[in-house]
Order: structure tokens, then sequence, then C-alpha cells
């Protein structure tokens, strides 16, 4: 239950989770299965408990930069640009990676996805017990699926590959874009297939993606509203919410890092929580390095300029950190029909909201319209060339020892063409209105992203209360963002998604006057965004090459502290990343139930 300080007061917990976002509740969940077991969470953000604003998954621009939600970071300049990047406006920089804040952590469009290849690559980085296999059990125990009645010739899916019983319901949108098929089969002449379901972990080529979308409400399921309120009153789970974590208190114990409890600050005042078994760290892959540091934990050099007393020397803290990057070519629709059904845009959330918000409980209207089709595909797909050239970079650069065991991996994966980039049918424009469309129009975007980065980023604290987030994004060019322009381009000219005769796709961004590779490139910098799946920065991987934890979760050189977020992520994935938090969350809650059951 939610509880305020006082309710813990003299209190020593087996469990104390820092951080109640999608892994945090999913944990605290499974911990307190167990009634003698005692779990607190304390998280920094507010309970938005039945908040329709998170609720309603398309308003994202309630919630987006509003700080009573969102954390609003910062990156710092990147640092080791190819081209003058004085050039390169901050703003494109500075809004390079954000994440939400609160027990409500919530995702945008909720695309549900899994990858065979990564978490195959993570057991062999090092890391036993990390199969596909578990990865799609434990996906399944998140899940419960709902068929669709509707559109079935389009959202196409497999029972067998999808849970039945998991908390997290998934389902298709009630109202899709009418695009899809047209989609389709300009990917299939572009020797791209079309699948029946993703799930399976094969994903290269086009399918309909699933949602987070309890189709009884037409609301959003996430881990507040499906892990944590239906055992809220579990008397052995207390939830303090804005209980912002300042760090771990620690002992040694023969030599080991042993917790003894955690500092929080909440109003103003600093407490202490106690714990007698374990701090679980899921305070998310940006502030999760940062507890470390301020526990004393990470680089010595590190801490040392932060002004933090060395606890423990472990200098992979807030590195490895790994985005996706993400844009799209916009185009005004000139013909509002695919055969006999009409496109459905966003466009008209812009200019007429009011009777959307009437239509959206009873699954009608735009509010209840999200992009459904997803083709993902490799770079040999779309330039076999710059495929090759990317595969004998990697043979060639120097790097350390993690670095080079990734890259070996990302090297094979790139000749196998497992997909690494996708494109998206998005069903409206990728800019605000005030950034140059006209809202009275329909538009579509064919957005991409980038997700197998070979640039690593760093997370640090650089005192005690400010955080240098350096993605160090462009390190290894962007000629993979201007291939996905241009074949974005070529498949807005391809039938039948062109439309009859001059085409019914109007580019309007980057628009007409954005022709060579360097007015593409340029285009990219001013327009390219993180896709908020920011992962890697406490990797699990052996200590020798740069691993923060083991394969049990557990931080090299401790006793009882694990991180169980995105953070522990070391090879990044090229899906989307929210089913995967789940799954890596419902393994890490096995893990150390095991490890108490012995
Ligand atoms: C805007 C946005 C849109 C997204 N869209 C999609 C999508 O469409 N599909 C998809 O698959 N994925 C999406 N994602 C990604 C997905 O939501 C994340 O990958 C996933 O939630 C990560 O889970 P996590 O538990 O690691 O971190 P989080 O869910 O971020 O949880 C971390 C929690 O810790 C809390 N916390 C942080 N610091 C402290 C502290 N010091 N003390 C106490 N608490 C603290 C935070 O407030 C937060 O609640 C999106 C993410 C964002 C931000």
């Amino acid at each position: 239950m939610l509880t305020s300080v006082d309710g813990i007061k003299g209190q020593v917990f087996d469990y104390i989770i820092i951080g109640g976002g999608t892994t945090g509740l999913v944990l605290a969940t499974r911990l307190s299965e167990n009634p003698t077991n005692s779990v607190l969470v304390l998280e920094a953000g507010s309970a938005h408990i039945d908040d329709a604003t998170l609720l309603i998954p398309q308003q994202r621009w309630l919630y987006m930069g509003n700080a009573e939600y969102d954390w609003n970071f910062e990156t710092v300049s990147i640092s080791d640009w190819e081209k003058d990047w004085e050039a390169v406006p901050q703003s494109i920089i500075s809004s390079g990676i954000s994440q939400r804040a609160s027990t409500l952590k919530a995702s945008f469009i909720c695309l549900h996805r899994r990858l065979l290849n990564t978490p195959t690559a993570w057991g062999a980085l090092g890391n036993d017990g990390w199969t596909w296999e578990k990865f799609q059990a434990y996906s399944k125990k998140s899940e419960r699926f709902v068929e669709p009645n509707h559109n079935t010739d389009v959202l196409t899916y497999d029972t067998k590959l999808h849970g039945e019983h998991g908390p997290i319901v998934t389902s298709f949108p009630p109202l899709i874009s009418n695009l899809e098929g047209d989609f389709r089969k300009a990917m299939e002449a572009h020797n791209v297939p079309t699948i029946q379901d993703p799930f399976s972990g094969e994903i290269r080529g086009t399918s309909p993606s699933l949602s987070n979308l309890d189709p009884s409400t037409h609301h959003r399921a996430y881990a507040t509203n499906m892990y944590y309120q239906p055992v809220a009153g579990r008397t052995n789970l207390k939830v303090i919410v804005n209980a912002h974590v300042t760090e771990i208190i620690t002992t040694e114990v023969d030599g080991l890092i042993t917790a003894t409890g955690v500092k929080f600050v909440k109003s103003d005042n600093t407490y202490t929580a106690n714990v007698a078994g374990e701090v679980c760290l899921t305070a998310g892959t940006i502030m999760s390095p940062k507890i470390l540091e301020m526990s004393g934990i990470g680089d010595p050099a590190v801490l040392r300029r932060a002004g933090i007393d060395v606890k423990l020397d472990l200098p992979g803290v807030g590195t490895n950190v790994q985005e996706h990057l993400y844009t799209g070519v916009t185009f005004e629709l000139t013909d509002h029909f695919a055969g006999e059904q009409e496109v459905n845009t966003i466009d008209c959330l812009v200019t007429n909201l009011g009777l959307q918000q009437e239509l959206f409980a009873s699954g009608k209207g735009t509010l209840n319209l999200n992009a459904v089709d997803i083709a993902f595909v490799a770079l040999a797909d779309i330039s076999p060339e710059l495929n090759a050239k990317v595969i004998a970079s990697l043979q060639t650069e120097e790097k350390d020892a993690g670095l080079a065991a990734q890259y070996k991996i990302q090297a094979e994966h790139l000749r196998e063409k497992v997909p690494g980039l996708e494109i998206i049918l998005a069903p409206g424009p990728t800019k605000a209105p005030s950034q140059g469309w006209d809202a009275s129009k329909k538009h579509i975007s064919l957005c991409f992203a980038s997700n197998c980065p070979l640039s690593r980023g760093t997370i640090h604290v650089t005192s005690k209360d400010s955080l240098a987030i350096d993605p160090h994004v462009f390190e290894n060019r962007f000629d993979t963002m201007v291939e996905l322009v241009k074949y974005c381009r070529k498949l807005a000219q391809t039938p039948p998604l062109k439309g009859e005769g001059e085409g019914r796709l109007k580019e309007i961004h980057p628009g007409p006057d954005c022709q060579d590779d360097a007015a593409i490139a340029e285009w990219i910098c001013d327009n390219v965004s993180t896709t908020f799946h920011t992962a890697g920065s406490c990797s699990m991987l052996p200590k020798e090459l740069n691993g923060v934890v083991d394969p049990q979760l557990k931080v090299w050189g401790t006793h009882n502290i694990r991180v169980a977020d995105l953070s522990v992520i070391p090879l990044h994935v090229g899906s989307h990343t929210q089913s995967v938090a789940y799954a890596l969350a419902e393994q890490a809650a096995d893990i150390i139930k095991a490890a108490h059951e012995k």
C-alpha cells in the first residue's frame, strides 16, 4: 500500500526496491507474493493512480516535458562529432535522452517486440542462464494477449507465441490507419517479407505490432495498473512515493560491500530505510548508475572528481550506454483513401480534440489510433555497401576488451542480416504543427530507427547533485540514418503505397530541397531524437570486461545489491524495450527468490 515515512518507522525490510517504474513494480509484486517477505518500494515520482493523462496513451503532449511526469533529463554536448558539431544547434543535443518520473512509468505507443538474437548474445557475453528460451518464457509470464475482433486481415497473430495469464494485457489498437496493406506490399517489392507474428523472435519483415492496451477500457496496461494495483492491499508491500533515493548505505563484511539501508529525501527531509536482505536498484538506466556512484561504487577517478569517497572500485558503472536513434520523413497525404477506406491520421487531434475525447471511451476516434505496422530490416537490406563497410570497421577499430566482445557479436549480426533497423508506418507527422505543417490536412510519416548502435555513451555524476549524460551518439557515423532517409523516400515512390499517377505522398519533411548526402545528414542532426530506450549503464558482463553486475544481477564485489532494470542490458536489443523490461524483471524476481530459498 502507499505509505508515509511514519508507516515504516522502526522496520527492517527484507527487500528495498529503489524505483517504482516498469521493472521495480514487477519485482515488488513478485517478491511480495511470499507473505513472509517484507518489501519496500521507494519512488521519486508521484503516484498518479487512475490518471487519465497516462491511461489514454495518445495524449503524450500532456506528459512529455511536464515536470510532474517527466524527469526532463538533458544530455551534455555530443563530444566527438564527425562534422563541425559547433554548427549543430544545442537543442538537438540536449533533447537527447529523457525519462519519465513517477510510479506510473509509462511508454508512448506501447509497442511490444522480441528479438531472438539478443538474449542469446547476452548469454554469449559470459552470462550463464540468459537464453532466448528463458526470455520467451518470462515474456509470456508477463503477458495476457487478447485476440482482436476487427481488421483481422491486417492484425495477424499466432496465439501459441503469447502469454494467456500474465498481468500485462496486450491487444491491437481499435483504430488503424488503413494504409497497412499498401505499406506491406511496398516493402515486399523491396524483398522484405510480411510476417504473421514477430513474437517468434524472427522479426525480419513487416508485421503488425501489439500494444499494451486493455481492450475493455482502451486504457494503457502497464506495471502500475496491471502488476501493482491488484496487489496494493498486501500488508507486506509498502510503497513511498515522492521519495528520492540519494544513497545506498553500506558497510564491509568479509571483503564485500554490504547494504544496510537506503537514504532518501522526501519533502526536503532526509530519512533512512533499513534492510536486512537485499537492495534492488530499478531506478532506470539513467538513475541507477547515479545512485551507485553516489554510494561510492564506481570508477575511482569519476568519484574523486565528484567529491565522493570510494567504497568499491568498479569502473564499468555508467559506461556502455546504448540508445536507439529515431526520426522520420513526413508526407502530406493528397488522396485520403486507400481503396474504399478512408486513411486515419492523428491530424484531427489538433483540429478537433474535444470530439476525439468524447469518442474515446467507446473505442472510437483518433485517440484510439496507433501505429501498427513496423518493418524490421537489416542494414544489408537497405545498403549492402554500407553494411560491408561497417563490418570491416568493426574488425579494425581499437577498443577495450568488453567492447571488442560486443563488436564481434555485432559484426556477426550484420553479416547474418539480423535486423538492426526499423521503419514504422506512423499515422501522423513527426513534428508539432508550429514546426511547419497544416493540421487541417492529413499526414503520415515513414519513421525510422537505428537500433544497434556502435557508439557507447556514459552517465556519470559530476558532483553530489549533478549528472552528465554523454550519449556519444554519432561517434560511429550517421551514414546509416542517411541511407534510411533515402530508403523511406524510395518506399514512398513504390506502388501501391505511392498511390495513383504522380503519387499521393507529398514530402514535407525534410522536403524536396534536401537532396545530397550532406544536406540529409544536416537534417538528421537537426531532427534526430532518442526513442527513450536507453540501456547498458550497469551492464551484465564479466568484471574484466567492464561489467557492473554478474549473471545473477548482483553488483560485482557486493553481498546484497542487485540491479534489475534496463541498465543491465550489455548489448542493446533491436526491438522496443518495454516488453524486454517486463521479461527481465520477471527473470530477476526468480533469480532473487532462488537465492533466498537456498
Ligand atoms: C516517453 C517514453 C516513451 C516510450 N515508449 C515506448 C514504447 O512505445 N514502446 C516500448 O517498448 N518502450 C517504450 N519506452 C521505453 C520503456 O518505457 C522503458 O524501456 C522501460 O520503462 C524501462 O524500465 P525501467 O524499469 O528500466 O525504468 P523506468 O520504467 O524508467 O523506472 C525507473 C523508475 O525509477 C524512478 N527513480 C529514478 N531515480 C530514482 C531515485 N533516485 N529515487 C527513487 N526513484 C527513482 C523513476 O521515477 C522511475 O519510476 C518509452 C519510454 C519513454 C520514457
